[in-house]
């Protein structure tokens, strides 16, 4: 049964998604620096393509009735290529040389390949002739002028871009980046390259969470770390408030511990609180609530809850500011268990596995032996988080599961 004095991981989804639509401000960006940015309009072609039939292969543009007869020849009068059109309709009993991507003049109606053309002194036939159609691409076939080709809400990748080119936008408009601000706490903290005091360690989750942030379309603002202070950490959300964050993401000190100081700090500078523990592991501290515009995401201290929590829920908010539609969607996947898996009890797991496909194929997930959110090496070991519900019984190796691939998994061999 899940712990009903938490709020489920679902429901805290809803809350922290609950209003959050496209930040004002939109931009227009070019091309080469759209990648991974949001539209905020649809885009409407601005061209026809092709703009005439073109041939979709090298060989002779010619009648397809005309070759039709045993020992048809047809003569050779010219040549369309790419760019570079044939000057006149075709003539009677005429064919051109014809490259891909080049127009087919008026009158033809089919394209002979070139490895099936028999050339000879009375001229172009064919042992079996193209039926009409073949390999002619009609004008308008991938797109048309005044038609939508892409649409608001649409992240901007590798396949858009290409589209969006094609369709001769050369300014894409944009959704603002969601400016997130960083604020790591703990006096046992020092930054990567420090020399850390014999009880300290160095600094690591503001770089996952910012990549994370990055990755959904935001821009990540590191304020560094912070000592267990209530005045260093309201210092801290000061700054935040300065660089005019649309998201303030807090690091550690979330839990209830004496040196856990991020709620009363957060509440002192006037944070409205929603929730700040889920049923949710690892992740179980975490902060959610608005401080004047800012949202506030604290983030467990815990590498691993922090990383997880970044993927569940600052990910799916920082799309959803850019009027990305399906911010939230369900990303799982059915894979099966590559080991038997326990009964899960109270909180929604997130375990840490590798991804395989078994001997008939299958996406095969296989939970870490060691399962600490501490734990680093484990989840970079890892290219799945294998989930489990609260409730869920006891499951055999080579039963169902679901899974959420980490960012930039492959399936291992
Ligand atoms: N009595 C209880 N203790 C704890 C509970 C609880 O419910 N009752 N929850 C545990 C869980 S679950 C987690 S997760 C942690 C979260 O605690 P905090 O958010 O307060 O985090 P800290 O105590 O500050 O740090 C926890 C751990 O993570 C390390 N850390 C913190 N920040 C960073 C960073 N930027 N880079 C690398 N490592 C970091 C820190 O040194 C601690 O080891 O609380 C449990 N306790
Ligand atoms: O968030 Mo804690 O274990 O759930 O690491």
């Amino acid at each position: 049964m899940a712990d009903d004095k938490l709020l489920s991981v679902d429901e805290a989804l809803a809350r922290v998604l609950a209003g959050a639509t496209r930040l004002s401000g939109d931009e227009e960006v070019p091309l080469f620096k759209a990648l991974g940015r949001t539209l905020a309009q649809d885009l409407v072609s601005r061209r026809t393509q092709p703009p005439v039939a073109v041939s979709a292969m090298d060989g002779y543009a010619l009648r397809a009735a005309e070759l039709a007869a045993p020992g048809a020849r047809l003569t050779l009068v010219g040549e369309s290529a790419a760019g570079h059109g044939y000057h006149s309709a075709l003539g009677a009993g005429e064919t051109v040389r014809i490259f891909t991507g080049a127009p087919v003049p008026d009158g033809a109606d089919t394209i002979l390949l070139q490895e099936d053309a028999m050339i000879d002194a009375a001229g172009v036939g064919a042992a079996s002739p193209p039926p009409p159609g073949r390999h002619i691409r009609a004008r308008g076939l991938d797109f048309r002028e005044g038609d939508p080709a892409l649409f608001a809400g649409t992240r901007i990748g590798p396949s858009e871009l290409a589209l969006a080119a094609a369709i001769n936008h050369p300014l894409l408009p944009v959704a603002r980046r969601p400016r997130v601000a960083l604020i790591a706490s703990g006096d046992e903290l020092v930054p990567p390259g420090a020399e850390p005091g014999p009880a300290q360690i160095i600094a690591c989750n503001s770089y996952a969470v910012a990549a994370i942030a990055e990755a959904a379309g935001a821009e990540a603002i590191d304020l560094g770390i912070f000592r267990d202070d209530i005045a260093e950490l309201e210092k801290g959300l000061e700054q935040a408030r300065a660089a005019k964050a649309d998201i303030v993401v807090t690091l550690g000190g979330a839990s209830v511990g004496d040196h856990d100081l991020l709620r009363p700090a957060l509440a002192r500078q006037g944070m409205a609180l929603d929730f700040w523990r889920i049923a949710m592991r690892p992740g179980k501290p975490l902060i959610h609530g608005t401080l004047g515009e800012a949202r506030i995401l604290g983030l467990p201290g815990n590498p691993v809850a922090a990383f997880v929590c970044a993927l569940v829920f600052l990910g799916p908010l920082i799309r959803a500011l850019q009027g990305d539609p399906r911010a939230g969607a369900d990303e799982t996947e059915a894979a099966v268990a590559g080991a038997p898996l326990k009964p899960n009890k109270g909180r929604r797991d997130y375990m840490r596995a590798t991804l395989t496909r078994d001997a008939e194929g299958r996406l095969t997930a296989t939970p870490q032996a060691l399962q600490d959110s501490s734990l680093l090496t484990e989840l970079a070991r890892s290219q799945a988080l294998l989930i489990r519900e609260a409730g869920d019984g006891a499951v055999a190796a080579g039963g169902p599961c679901r899974i959420l691939r980490l960012p930039g998994a492959f399936v291992a061999a």
